[in-house]
């Protein structure tokens, strides 16, 4: 069965064979994004812009502009097949900083770029990651997935909605206690919901106001279960065993949220050994995702809005949390209706 959704579509120059590709975990090393989209500072000729990407091996140019006080910086995603004459001819036309209008979109060539003033006090720029480019799927262990830009920008929009509001109302977000506590975030459940005293799945919220837990809407099981077979279908082959979800945890963050490492390990007996997998979704926010086997050895990875990253099979009970979220990350069209980070975890707690 095919995904019951739209996959964000294709640019230009982006070939069908990237989705997926599952990268070994060496090869999805290198491929690490560096951390930051634009950096600038004062030069003696004005400010010398350099604009180096959050994902080197889809927009591999690195550039730099020596952009002069009075002028406006265009600021934005920029695609490979894009000349920098362009963007400097753009500059040339529009960019008189007394006369540019801050904020400002600007279309050139397809890309969308925002004006700014260019001041020295800002040393930072982040780049706007272009939410057309195609899922990737990178293998970072055995058992860990993560596919990149799985979510189209259109079903972001869909399901952070859906979800917002189901969190302002009865039942919804609150920030939970664990081990005397407040955690660094906002939560409710769907479906089951996870009692941070017992460590159990229950149906009412016994460890906050005593509310019966939402009932989990059928489009996010069927999403989470309709990734897994496009994932299998994709690969050629079985990734994961089989999910029926019945529980999603939400989680809000701001931008000083985080989440200490912890494992799952709460759902049943029978869902952990036979190894069905954890599916997360994010949306929002940027955020710096630590993982491993142990707490000795982590790697990090960048989850990114509507970044898919699923464990199961032999690393079910991999030892995760949420090191940092990156402020003023959130991708444009999902600024209105949210700010910070959401992620939805959807898991089978019980087996048949
Ligand atoms: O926010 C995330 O990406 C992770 C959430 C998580 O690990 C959990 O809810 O158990
Ligand atoms: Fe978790």
């Amino acid at each position: 069965m095919l995904l019951p959704m739209q996959l964000a579509s294709k640019p230009k120059n982006y070939p069908e064979h990237q989705w997926p590709l599952i990268l070994p975990p060496q090869q999805a090393r290198a491929v690490a994004p560096p951390q930051m989209g634009f950096g600038g500072k004062f030069g003696p000729r004005g400010l010398l812009l350099s604009c180096f990407l959050l994902r080197p091996e889809r927009v591999n140019r690195y550039r730099r502009w020596q952009v002069p006080r009075h002028q406006a910086l265009f600021v934005g995603g920029v695609p490979p097949e894009m000349a920098s004459q362009e963007i400097e001819e753009h500059m040339g036309k529009y960019g008189e900083a007394a006369a540019a209008a801050v904020n400002d979109v600007h279309v050139v060539s397809g890309a969308e770029l925002r004006v700014e003033k260019a001041t020295a006090t800002k040393k930072q720029w982040y780049c706007k990651v272009d939410p057309e480019y195609p899922p990737r799927v990178r293998l970072l262990m055995d058992g860990v997935v993560h596919i990149e830009n799985m979510l189209s920008m259109e079903l972001q929009m869909n399901l952070v909605q859906q979800v917002m509001s189901l969190g302002g109302g009865s039942a919804g977000f609150y920030t939970p206690r664990f081990e005397g506590r407040e955690m660094k975030l906002q939560t409710f459940c769907l479906g089951r919901h996870w009692d941070t005293r017992s460590h159990e799945y229950c149906d009412a919220r016994l460890d906050h106001d005593n509310l019966p837990v939402l009932a989990l809407p059928s489009n996010l099981s069927e999403l989470a279960q309709g990734i897994l077979s496009d994932l299998d279908q994709k690969c050629g082959e079985v990734i994961f065993p089989k999910m029926e979800p019945d529980t999603c945890i939400v989680n809000h963050y701001s931008a000083s949220g985080s989440l200490g490492l912890h494992q799952d390990s709460d759902e049943s007996e029978a869902s952990i050994s036979a190894g069905i997998p954890v599916l997360s979704m994010s949306f929002g926010c940027s955020a710096r995702f630590l993982f491993g086997d142990d707490g000795n050895s982590l790697r990090s990875t960048m989850l990114r809005s509507g970044d898919v990253f699923i464990f199961g099979n032999s690393a079910r009970l991999l030892q995760h949390g949420i090191a940092k979220v990156f402020p003023r990350t959130v991708p444009k069209r999902l600024k209105e209706i949210l700010k910070g980070r959401l992620n939805l975890t959807l898991r089978q707690t019980e087996v048949d």
